[in-house]
């Protein structure tokens, strides 16, 4: 690392990067589905659902079962009230914690970008002990746009006090939306390989791809500091 400048910005999405949500996004999917009389749907359908955020979730779920369209505000507010606090099966992936912690030590500011909404972010930061890690937390309520429109990336790059116009940071993402948001910004993007994404390593744009965080701090660390 360059100790003579300052360390680069890091954000981080939230589902698929640092947390699997996958099996309680599901359980309430399957528990709102139950209560008008819908087949519940497999934990892969709903996991390949998450990444747009809530509403994005909802009008893949009503595609895939044949539900009216008009109904999403329901199932949607439904779901919020199962999932506000659903923390119970959901889990850091190996290495999260270790690795946000060395990057803080460190002296990288660190922030938070995801379209999942910002209460329920900020309950599941202090749920697994990494909340104070973060100097800007933005969810996909924040700001108007969600990703993979640059906005709210440049929100979070903002909170922590880069150039929101012409960045020197690093996101750190795993979705097809975080890619194109990173793009769109510009700003370089580094894909979590174990997450949700359905496309091709190879066919989004990185600048490098990890598979265990144990490699994320040395891979940060190698970034030109600004
Ligand atoms: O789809 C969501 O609710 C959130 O997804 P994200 O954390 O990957 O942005």
């Amino acid at each position: 690392m360059n100790v003579c400048l300052a360390p680069l910005p890091i954000v981080f999405d939230l589902d698929g990067t640092l947390i699997d949500s996958a099996p309680d996004i599901h359980a309430c999917v399957n528990t709102v589905l139950g209560h008008h009389d819908t087949l519940p749907l497999t934990l892969d359908q709903v996991r390949s659902f998450i990444g747009g955020g809530v509403e994005v979730l909802w009008q893949k779920i009503i595609a895939a079962r044949d539900l009216p369209d008009d109904k999403i505000p329901d199932y949607i507010s439904a779901f919020m009230l199962c999932y506000q606090d659903a923390t119970q099966m959901t889990r850091l992936f190996p290495g999260v914690a270790e690795a946000l912690n060395l990057l803080a030590d460190r002296g990288y500011p660190l922030g938070i970008c995801t379209n999942k909404p910002h209460a329920v972010t900020c309950g599941i930061l202090d749920h697994f002990g990494i909340a104070n890690l973060f100097g800007s937390v933005i969810g996909g309520d924040s700001v108007q746009e969600r990703k993979p429109h640059p906005a709210p990336l440049r929100a979070a790059l903002l909170g922590l006090g880069a150039d929101p116009l012409n960045p020197k940071a690093l996101y750190v993402g795993d979705s097809e939306f975080d890619a194109a948001c990173a793009a769109a910004v510009p700003v370089p993007f580094l894909i979590y390989s174990q997450g949700y994404r359905h496309t091709p390593l190879a066919d989004l744009p990185h600048l490098a791809s990890f598979d265990d965080f144990a490699a994320l701090p040395g891979l940060i660390d190698m970034q030109p500091a600004d």
